[in-house]
């Protein structure tokens, strides 16, 4: 079997297909931008860090660009762990398996709590504020390397999971190099609508506004 035929099979056994495809990154990518527009000062430092790489350049972005842009991936991991949107997946164990205290028989269904442990106080002490400081180097060398697990981990982990990051980049480099983003929403006030996607319900008011000519890049 050839890699595009095991891909093809995995999609279609395994997962619903708003896991699976674009509707992922279109709902992290409306999250993130949220998150930006409610959090001015880290919009216009991610603005700073773009506009400093590409000055007045007008080339597009490209996949080499993005290790001189490490805030806009903390920004990101941010984003997944604010709002995992795929918060709990099932895992139906082989053999018996002892957990701390707790001994579950071959064939229990146990279910990875994704959206508990990002949002677990001992781990992110405000886990409610979007803080992209939260994935600096030094703060995720200090936790534990399953302690921000969007994507899922393991070898049955998300096989989108690199061309979803790279598109979410390139996207949010555009996106910001033309526009700014604003909003009246505190995230403290936004419910969530479960699904196999989690979104926001509802939707939300989000204002775009043509950055300055003079700014723009
Ligand atoms: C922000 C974007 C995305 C997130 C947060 C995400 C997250 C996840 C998660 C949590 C799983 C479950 C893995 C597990 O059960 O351990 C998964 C599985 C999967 N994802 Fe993604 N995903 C994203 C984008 C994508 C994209 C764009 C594609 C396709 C191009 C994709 C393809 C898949 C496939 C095929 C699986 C099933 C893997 C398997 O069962 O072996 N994902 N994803």
């Amino acid at each position: 079997m050839n890699g595009a035929e095991k891909l093809q099979m995995r999609e279609s056994k395994q997962m619903p297909p708003q896991i699976r495809g674009s509707e992922t990154i279109r709902v992290t990518l409306a999250n993130c931008l949220l998150c930006l527009a409610a959090c001015q000062e880290i919009q216009e430092k991610l603005y700073a860090e773009i506009n400093q790489l590409f000055g007045t350049d007008p080339r597009p972005a490209e996949e080499s660009d993005f290790k001189n842009l490490p805030y806009l991936d903390q920004v990101i991991r941010e984003t997944l762990r604010l709002f995992a949107i795929i918060p709990a997946i099932p895992r139906q164990i082989e053999n018996d398996t002892q957990i701390g205290a707790h001994l579950y028989p071959k064939d229990t269904i146990l279910i990875v709590n994704i959206a508990g442990i990002h949002h677990n106080p001992k781990l992110y002490p405000e886990p409610y504020k979007f803080n992209p400081d939260n994935f600096t180097p030094e703060a995720v060398s200090k936790r534990h390397r399953h302690s921000s697990i969007p994507f899922s981990a393991g070898p049955r982990n998300c096989i989108g999971k690199e061309f979803a990051q790279l598109m979410m980049k390139l996207s949010l480099v555009a996106l910001l190099r033309t526009f700014s983003f604003h909003t009246s929403i505190k995230l403290e006030d936004i419910k969530l609508k479960p699904g196999p996607v989690e979104t926001i319900s509802g939707g939300y008011p989000i204002r775009i506004k043509l950055r300055d000519e003079g700014a723009r890049r």
